[in-house]
């Protein structure tokens, strides 16, 4: 029998929140977890944070470079966020996904909803919600990354934000981190198993029917 488990189809993980609700965090433990789960860096015109690393963290552009960009369709998606623009680089998800790998994405529910229009199939949306908006601010303000004027723009956006949470496939309420890490981690290990994905168990349950007993 065979040990190969491939072809199979990727998953789009779309992990959004209102800023500060912790979905960096999360998605930065389900990689270190998950060998076969590619982060989509996203390009941002937004300045850098102190702590941040060019191309880890983001691909960081001038509004002219990102307007270029947009012009040859290089984004699977974009928009505009709290001021600044983003989009998830088209070449780097089709290449992750052609290598049987899945492809994780941090980004806003208008992201979330153009890739879901892009790849109904394959995208598995995510929104995690605060436990409420003064612990929001807290976590905005105890993160220290941004100037105050920043941190009330987002905290206003919230609302607007979590207007979105009805359009996605699973929500729940980043509170205890530990539990929402095991929340997150479950849905995508249930997705990578539907049947549809695995490709390659149709010749397996061949092979298995044609085995002498
Ligand atoms: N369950 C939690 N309990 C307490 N603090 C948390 C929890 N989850 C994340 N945090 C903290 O909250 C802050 C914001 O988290 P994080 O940067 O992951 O949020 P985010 O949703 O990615 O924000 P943004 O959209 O601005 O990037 C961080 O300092 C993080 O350590
Ligand atoms: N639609 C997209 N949204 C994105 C992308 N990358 C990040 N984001 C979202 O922007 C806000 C702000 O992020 P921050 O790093 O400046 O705090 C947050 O909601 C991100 O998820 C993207 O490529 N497309």
């Amino acid at each position: 029998m065979s040990n190969d488990r491939t072809p199979r189809r990727g998953v789009l993980l779309i992990v959004a929140s209102p800023s500060g609700a912790g979905k960096t965090s999360l998605c930065r433990r389900l990689m270190a977890d998950h060998g076969n789960l590619e982060l989509s860096i996203s390009m941002t015109t937004r300045g850098i944070r102190p702590g941040e690393v060019a191309d880890r963290d983001y691909h960081f552009v001038s509004p002219e470079e990102f307007q270029e960009l947009i012009d040859q369709d290089a984004f699977l998606e974009w928009a505009d966020v709290h001021g600044s623009r983003y989009g998830s680089p088209r070449a780097p998800i089709d290449k992750a996904l052609e290598e049987g790998r899945d492809v994780l994405f941090d980004i806003d529910w208008q992201g979330a909803a153009q890739i879901a229009e892009k790849c109904p199939e394959d995208a598995v949306r995510v929104f995690i919600l605060p436990p409420s908006l003064q612990e929001l601010r807290r976590r905005l303000v105890t993160r220290s990354q941004d100037a105050d004027e920043v941190i009330e723009r987002r905290i206003n956006n919230a609302k607007g934000e979590i207007e979105h949470s009805d359009m996605f496939d699973y929500v729940f309420v980043n509170d205890d981190f530990d539990r929402s890490y095991s929340e997150l981690a479950h849905i995508y290990h249930a997705e990578r198993s539907r049947r549809f994905r695995n490709v390659w168990v149709e010749a397996y349950r061949d092979d298995l029917l044609q085995e002498d007993v």
